[in-house]
């Protein structure tokens, strides 16, 4: 495995790296992004090598030891890398499905050096590369009590297979019929602090006195089962989504009156009088923000239960479909151990070398990375790939 390239952009000069580091055939990859060297690869077990990172910066001469941000590629048994648009590095494990084999390190993304500036580190972020769109999450907001938990169970009753809920994080304490990893993940606020400085969430906010958070696995975990994801946020983190690489529609619920969202509150009977008056309190300021310009792409007004329902089925294009005749894309592509990678226009060659009866057999793909979206710390999505007849 390897890269083939035709202006040496990816070889190291020998004597550059400290001797070990330099041989692919000890399973390292090496990849040249601005002034450093990305050393990617690792110890293996016998079958498996993990995908670890090394950074050498080559104006100093000296080892950097970056904060590696996102949950990294599982060991493969072999891989390739190949820099894109010198603010990433596409990495291909070998032996895979197109579900596991995409996978890109950002070394100099936005995200990135936003990221760098925070933690005072050089910093590098993984982050899965998906073919094609993934179903695009909901994510729906509105005040305490205003009906969304009740909307959401409606349409995961009746959509089982389409939707799935994204189980936020939250230090809360859990009311009498919720419970754990299901309707949330109730957590010690140390911990959550933790995580969230690890960038393990999507978004976190401070909501009527706890602390609340998306992380990045609750809403890959339903998207990568092919799932729609529905996200239940308050109107701040519906702002960091929005502002962050998540690619979703927004629906903010409303309700009729004031006055009737104190009753529905007060008649859930969950909180106590002064959670409620704290509730009411922020309600205020949140019926203001979720109609603020250019958040929110629907507002809906939950009166009347059953026709917010159909109005929320009707944004959501659900009112023709049954959940049965909602397919996932199949993705049955599979990149083999051996195979080799090389750039040609901002497209990616790949030459994929099996062995079929004895025989060898060449395929050739063509991968498209020109309208990649989202990134860390989430997917990054629409990556094309298309068989090449050779
Ligand atoms: N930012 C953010 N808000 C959340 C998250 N999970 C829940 N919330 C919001 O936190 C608020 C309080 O939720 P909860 O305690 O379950 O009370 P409820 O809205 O009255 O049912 C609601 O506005 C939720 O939408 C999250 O992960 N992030
Ligand atoms: N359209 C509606 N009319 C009357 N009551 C409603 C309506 N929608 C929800 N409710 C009730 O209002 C209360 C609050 O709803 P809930 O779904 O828990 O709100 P949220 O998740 O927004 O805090 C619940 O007791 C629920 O049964």
């Amino acid at each position: 495995m390897g890269q083939e390239n035709s202006d040496n952009l990816f070889d190291v000069p020998d004597g550059v790296l400290p001797a070990g580091y330099d041989s692919e055939s000890k399973g390292y990859q090496t990849v040249i992004v601005n002034d450093k060297i990305y050393v990617i690869g690792g110890s293996s077990d016998g079958a498996r090598l993990s995908i670890d990172v090394k950074i050498f910066d080559k104006s100093t001469g000296k080892w950097l030891i970056p904060t590696i941000l996102g949950s990294k590629p599982m060991p493969s048994k072999g891989h390739s890398s190949i820099p894109v648009n010198n603010d990433q590095i596409l990495i291909l494990k070998g032996d895979c499905s197109a579900a596991d084999c995409f996978w890109f390190l950002e070394v100099d993304t936005p995200y990135v050096r936003e990221q760098a500036k925070l933690l005072g580190t050089d910093v590098v972020a993984w982050t899965k590369g998906v073919v094609g769109d993934g179903p695009k999450p909901v994510v729906i907001s509105g005040p305490s009590g205003v009906g969304k938990g009740t909307l959401i169970a409606k349409l995961m009753k009746e959509f089982p297979t389409t939707f799935g809920f994204s189980v936020s994080h939250t230090t809360r304490a859990p009311r009498e019929k919720e419970i754990n990893g299901v309707h949330y993940h109730f957590t010690e606020r140390s911990i959550m602090e933790k995580e969230i400085r690890e960038a393990k969430f999507l978004e976190s906010a401070l909501v009527h006195g706890n602390l609340y958070g998306t992380s990045i696995e609750a809403v890959e975990a339903v998207t990568d089962a092919g799932k729609r994801c529905i996200l239940d946020i308050d109107v701040q983190g519906a702002r960091t989504v929005r502002a962050g690489s998540l690619d979703a529609s927004f629906i903010f619920i409303c309700p009729p009156s004031f006055e009737e969202l104190e009753k529905r509150l007060r008649a859930r009977g969950t909180e106590t009088e002064e959670q409620i008056q704290k509730r009411l309190r922020n309600a205020r300021a949140e019926l203001d923000e979720g109609k603020s310009v250019g958040l929110f792409d629907h507002i809906l007004v939950n009166d009347d239960l059953e026709t917010c329902y159909e109005n929320l089925k009707k944004l959501l294009a659900l009112n023709d479909r049954t959940d049965a005749n909602y397919q996932p894309t199949a993705k049955s592509f599979k990149i083999p151990l051996s195979h080799s990678i090389s750039n040609k226009d901002q497209k990616f060659l790949i030459h994929c070398r099996t062995s079929e009866l004895g025989k060898e057999r060449t395929s050739l793909f063509l991968l498209d990375v020109s309208s990649l979206k989202g990134g860390a710390p989430g997917r990054t999505r629409r990556l094309n790939i298309y068989a090449i007849d050779s």
